[in-house]
Parts: C-alpha cells; structure tokens; sequence
C-alpha cells in the first residue's frame, strides 16, 4: 500500500449524528434560532468533522503552502516571469508577504514546501525542500507529469498535512505560490465541475484580454488533446495539473483522513479540492471555503462541491491570504457552541 491508499482508506464521511447534535444545541442557546446564520452551519460543521458536539476550538492552524512552475507558461499565460516563483517563496519564507501580515495577526504558521518549483532554491531554514520535478511540462504538448510524479506531489501533500497535525494544528489552511498556476487551476476546475472553459477561467495575475483569450484556446487544446477522465483524478493531475495543485489535494486528503477541518483559499485551491473530492467525495464535509475571491473558476468549483464561501473582499493573490482571514470567523464558529449558555442554564425564556 503507498502512502495515498493507506490516506483513501482512512477516509469517512463527516459524522451526521454530531451534525444532527449541532444543529440541536444551536437552537438551544441563548439566541433567536438561526440567527448567527451561516456561522451555525460553520460550527454545525466542524462538529461533524470531529465528530464530536460541540466540537474542539480549531486553535493552531498551520497554512501548507506550495510553490511549483508551469511548463505551460512557455504559451504565454501569465504576465510574470516564471523566477518570481522562487523569489516570492524566498520572500514568503523570509515573512514578508502577504501571507505572513496575514497570518501574524490571525495566529497562523505558514509552512512553505517546494514542490517543484523550476529554479534551483537556496537552502532556507523556512523552506521545506521536497521538489518532485522543477516543474511540469507544456501540457499543451505532453502531459504535465506522469502518473508517478503526480502522486508523489500529492504524497508530498500528504505529508505535510500528518507532519502538520502531528505536531498540534487542529486546523489546516491551504497557500500555494506559482507562477501561472491559474491556468492548470481553470483546466481542473472544468474537467470536474464538466463547465465550459470560458466560464471557469480568469485573468490570474493581471492578464489582458488578448492573454485571457489566448489562456482560454490554450486550455480548450490542452483538454482536446488529453481528453482527462473525471473518474480519474489522478490522471487529470498528470495530464493537465500541476505539481503544488497535487500536493495541496493530497494536504486536503490528509487533513480529511485524520479529520481535521481543512480552509481552503483561492482558484488554485479548489481545484485542488476537486481533484482530493475526486478521489472520495466524502472529502468535502471536510473543507471549509474560505473566500468568494474574484477568479470565476473559484465560483465554479465551489457550487460544484456544493461549498459556500466565508469572506468576499475581491481577492486575487493566493498564498492563502483568503483562508487566513477567514479563520476567526471559523474559530467563533466553535465557541459559539461550546461557551454560549443555553435557555436552561442561563434561565432565559424562550420565544
Ligand atoms: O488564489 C487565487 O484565487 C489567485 C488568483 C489569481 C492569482 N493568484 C496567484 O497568482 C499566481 C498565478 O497567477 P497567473 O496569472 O500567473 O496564473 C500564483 O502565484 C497564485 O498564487 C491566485
Ligand atoms: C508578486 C506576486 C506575488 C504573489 N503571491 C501569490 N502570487 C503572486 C504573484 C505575484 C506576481
């Protein structure tokens, strides 16, 4: 058995009977049955992943967060060089991103991992050195990877995800940094959610509309061309992913396998939860999603995977910048139903 099989089979469907024990006590607390709203469906369900009621404070949160390259950037899909991948993850490793403002002031760590980033990146204290192949092909010639290097990124997922918990996160956060990452996103996302192209693919970091255009007609050639079965994730993965969406689907997979809730971030993290559902459906009473963000394809797999965004603030970074600031609402979410008083305890009187 490799890693990934033990990981499949010690997945379970999120428990009904502490949803059903949630969504119980949350009308017995002192407050106007469902009017914390969404927030109630957030702690209803991190009871069901803990399968306990109420449900443990999802204090420690650790952001895995992937950096990889695109082959395909060769057909000109991103406006960014391809070495601002290393630079951004030095820079990220250093704590001067985005991320890093983001997760100081929510209480996160952020493990940076090189997946398969191109450039060779310097020895750094704050970079986990686990690259599978200094990134994918040109999926518009050849598949990305092989079936081999797609599920060794996803084992390098699964890792980070069980050295994670091991260590006492009781919450996983997905980032990634990628230099054209957008564009394999949007083909996963229309592979799963069986959506057309146009709908699901956006301008990433900045393209125009002559670059919007041309991402598209790359994607629709690149399906065309390799045909990826949705019964198959782990060959859509080697056929048109890449190697930091492997690794975060396997990261979802082994928060879910130790059932540990899992926030995941933008466009290139759902679809990285497409591919994780693709393998076990019951993947998704797992995840929370952390941001509506502006990428279509975020939208799109969401509604596939039948998840409702937490914050809406027009993001379009990545990092995890999304699923960092959702994080508090996830973490009151938890205390509603283990410290409100209930209408009995409190001796209020009920409507
Ligand atoms: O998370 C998102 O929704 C998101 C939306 C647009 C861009 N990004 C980030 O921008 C990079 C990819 O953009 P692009 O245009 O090069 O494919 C990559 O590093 C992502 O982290 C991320
Ligand atoms: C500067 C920069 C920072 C990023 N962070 C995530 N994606 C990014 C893309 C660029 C270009």
């Amino acid at each position: 058995m490799t890693l990934l099989d033990d990981t499949l089979s010690a997945i379970v469907p999120a428990s009904a009977e502490a949803l059903a024990a949630a969504e119980a006590r949350q009308l017995r607390l002192t407050k106007p049955a469902g009017s914390l709203g969404r927030l109630e469906e957030i702690g209803n369900r991190l009871a069901a992943i803990a399968d306990a009621c109420p449900p443990p404070l999802p204090a420690r949160a650790v952001i895995g967060l992937f950096a990889g390259d695109h082959g395909v950037c060769a057909q000109g899909v991103s406006p960014w060089p391809q070495e601002v991948t290393v630079q951004m993850a030095l820079n990220i490793a250093s704590g001067g991103a985005a991320i890093n403002a983001i997760a100081r002031q929510v209480g996160a760590e952020v493990w940076v991992t090189d997946v398969g980033v191109a450039a060779e990146v310097p020895e750094h204290p704050g970079i986990r050195a686990r690259n599978v192949r200094r990134g994918t092909r040109d999926f518009t010639v050849e598949p990305a990877l092989t079936r081999d290097e797609a599920r060794a990124a996803l084992e390098v997922g699964i890792e980070a995800a069980n050295e994670a918990i091991d260590a006492g996160a009781d919450v996983l956060l997905t980032g990634e940094m990628g230099i054209g990452n957008t564009t394999p996103a949007s083909a996963l996302i229309a592979v799963f959610s069986r959506l057309h192209v146009t709908t699901v693919t956006g301008r990433g970091a900045g393209a125009d509309d002559d670059m919007l255009t041309r991402k598209v007609r790359v994607i629709d050639d690149a399906l065309t061309l390799h045909r990826p079965d949705p019964a198959d994730p782990l060959g859509v993965l080697a056929a048109v992913g890449g190697l930091e969406h492997a690794a975060l689907a396997g990261f979802i997979l082994g928060a879910a396998a130790r059932r540990i809730p899992v926030i995941i971030d933008g466009v290139i993290a759902a679809s990285a939860a497409c591919v994780a559902a693709g393998f076990d459906e019951s993947v998704t009473g797992y995840l929370i999603a952390g941001h509506a963000g502006v990428e279509p394809g975020i939208k799109a797999a969401l509604t596939w995977l039948d998840l409702q965004p937490l914050v809406d603030l027009d993001l379009r970074l990545g990092e995890g910048t999304g699923a960092a600031l959702a994080l508090p609402t996830v973490q009151a979410a938890a205390r509603i139903l283990s410290e409100m008083a209930t209408f009995d305890s409190a001796g209020v009187a009920e409507g």
